[in-house]
């Protein structure tokens, strides 16, 4: 006979604790270093904030078969989870606080899931500097959903927003792009690498660049973290700012497991540019802070500027000889505009 699925109970699992036993057993663990949530007793949570701060609030969900892959292990899961919305906070120039949590769950997933996803909760509190609030357990005949609402602090008027961008302003990004949706078409089967390890861990766990924020206050005149792909997210960013952008290809950093794999398929240049899940900011500068940038040494690589004129909203991204590179798409979108 097949091992159960993992998560699936069989008859010969342990009985679950039920919803008010997990949530005893782990979920009040992680909350127990945050006093506003007051132990997961109430209905809400409460707390204040400090004087001089803005609160800085931000939502993603996950849905198993769209986000991450059924089979991931759970911990990673849960990494994946809390790791995109913390990137969000890092793309704000905040520093971590709380975050409340919804686990939407197919009825018949086991407590050993739980537990584990939970571990993997833990670790990244611990890592990242943030506590559990509260939140909502829930059962789905669907596939499992996770939403997280991660809460940040800025000092008041410090957040870094997509506008506030201008022309001749010279755009970075930070570590390497590419590598998580490479990932991704590894653990789906339709790409094999050399070296896939590094690029497999990029997928299922992003690495949210908050130690970039000091810098990100210092330097940057608008910023975004990237999911949908670089190209539509620096889109994002020219949409709000009202201005144009080329960069180069080129001189979009890539890890060696990437480079080696685009080595190999120059067409696949196009997922690294677009396939999105990089979890790396975005940002602008003035080109006069260029130098002072780099000598923080900080991990970031300029890629482009803004353009004085062009379409509001666009990029343009130009080959190794200086020609507009032809792009299918310019990255994820979970709703494709056009005719219904
Ligand atoms: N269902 C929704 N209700 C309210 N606001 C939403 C909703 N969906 C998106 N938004 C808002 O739209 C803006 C863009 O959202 P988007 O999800 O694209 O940004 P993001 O979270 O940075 O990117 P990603 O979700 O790809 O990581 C954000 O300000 C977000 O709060
Ligand atoms: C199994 C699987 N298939 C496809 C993808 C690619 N993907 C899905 S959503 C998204 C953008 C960010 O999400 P959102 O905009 O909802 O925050 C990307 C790049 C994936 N991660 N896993
Ligand atoms: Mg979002
Ligand atoms: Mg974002
Ligand atoms: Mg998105």
């Amino acid at each position: 006979m097949l091992p159960p699925a993992p998560g699936k109970s069989t008859s010969a699992a342990a009985p679950s604790a039920g919803e008010f036993g997990r949530i005893d057993r782990y979920l009040k663990p992680l909350a127990a270093g945050f006093s506003g949530a007051l132990g997961l007793t109430d209905d809400a949570a409460v707390f204040g904030i400090p004087a001089g701060h803005e609160l800085v609030v931000t939502t993603d969900a996950l849905v198993a078969g769209v986000h991450f892959l059924p089979d991931d292990p759970p911990a990673d899961i849960a990494a994946k989870m809390l790791r995109v919305n913390l990137s969000d906070l890092a793309a704000m120039a905040a520093e971590p606080l709380a975050y409340s949590l919804v686990t939407s769950l197919p009825r018949d997933i086991g407590d050993d899931w739980l537990a584990a996803f939970a571990t993997g909760l833990a670790e990244d509190q611990r890592a990242y500097g943030i506590h559990l609030l509260g939140g909502d357990s829930v059962s789905t005949p669907g596939p499992i959903t996770l939403s997280v609402t991660a809460m940040g602090l800025v000092p008041t008027g410090r957040a870094l927003r997509r506008g506030g961008a201008g022309p001749g302003d010279l755009v970075f990004v930070s570590g390497t792009i590419g590598d998580a949706a490479l990932g991704l078409r590894v653990l789906q089967g339709t790409l094999t690498a050399e070296d896939p390890d590094p690029l497999i861990d990029r997928y299922r766990r992003p690495r949210p660049r908050l130690a970039l924020v000091p810098v990100l206050r210092r330097f940057a005149t608008a910023g975004l973290d990237v999911s949908d792909g670089l190209v539509a997210d620096l889109a994002h960013l020219c949409d709000v700012s009202g201005r144009a952008a080329v960069i180069d290809a080129s001189q979009v950093p890539l890890s060696a497991s990437a480079r080696a794999v685009v080595g190999k398929d120059p067409r696949l240049l196009s997922t690294v540019l677009t396939g999105g899940d990089d979890y790396e900011i975005v940002f602008t500068i003035r080109p006069t802070d260029r130098d002072a940038l780099l000598a923080t040494g900080a991990e970031v690589t300029a890629i482009g500027r803004l353009e004085p004129d062009g379409v509001p909203g666009t990029v343009t991204v130009l080959d190794a000889s200086g020609a507009p590179l032809k792009l299918e798409a310019a990255g994820w979108t979970h709703f494709q505009a056009g005719p219904a």
